[in-house]
């Protein structure tokens, strides 16, 4: 049955996904099948709660744009970093996490071997030509034992993967639109971040690229 089995591969999803080390996986294209229902999600979070740069703790503007939604939301200005249930811009909740944004968090955690994972936190970032996100570590979540879910939409991106110590050398990693990142377990805590993006255009996006990072922040 050489034919059928041709026709059943032919027709089975092609999907490849990458390992980056024990703990974490490139999924290619993922978010794809979603796509309508995240950006429609997107554009009321924006609309309720805008893209903002925040300050670091040392007085630097950040050159990422960010906002959030769900019960919790990553937050930076000169008292340091946190999770706050309030957006510090508007007074008020941040807005709430869609159902869109759930479930496509929880199906990349199973898929990549974290099953059960039901964030409480999406850290939404817009890049555009130039910004970049220096190496770092999310480690501002109380449970270490949820993995992070990192959703790529727009313009291409090389994302940095590097070891347990900043010094480590970085993986280098092509983001398109749809990828998602999800690493967790022994990975949890790898030093992680965007190279300065290069000009580009998305015909849904535009110039920019959003991330989204969903994290178990209680
Ligand atoms: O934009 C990305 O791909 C990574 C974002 C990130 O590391 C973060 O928001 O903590
Ligand atoms: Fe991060």
């Amino acid at each position: 049955m050489i034919t059928a089995d041709l026709f059943a591969a032919a027709l089975a999803p092609v999907r490849q996904d990458e390992s980056l080390c024990e703990g974490a996986m490139v999924l290619r294209g993922f978010a794809l099948a979603s796509e309508a229902a995240l950006l429609q999600a997107l554009d009321v979070i924006v609309a309720q709660a805008p893209f903002r740069h925040l300050v670091t703790p040392g007085g630097f503007r950040m050159s990422v744009a960010m906002t959030n939604a769900g019960p919790l939301g990553w937050v930076s200005d000169r008292r340091g970093y946190r999770y706050d249930p309030i957006d510090p811009d508007s007074g008020k909740p941040w807005p709430s996490m869609p159902a869109a944004f759930l479930r496509l968090a929880a199906e990349a955690a199973a898929y990549a071997g974290f099953a059960g994972f039901v964030p409480d936190a999406c850290l939404i970032n817009r890049y555009e030509a130039g910004t970049r996100l220096s190496l770092h570590q999310d480690r501002d979540e109380h449970d270490l034992g949820q993995p992070i879910v990192s959703v790529s939409l727009g313009i291409p991106a090389v994302f940095l993967f590097g070891g347990l110590q900043r010094s480590d050398r970085a993986q280098r990693v092509p983001l398109a639109h749809g990828d998602v990142v999800v690493w967790g377990g022994p990975a949890r805590l790898r030093y992680h971040g965007v190279l300065p993006l290069k000009p580009n255009h998305h015909d849904v996006l535009g110039d920019c690229r959003i991330n989204l990072t969903f994290r178990r922040a209680s």
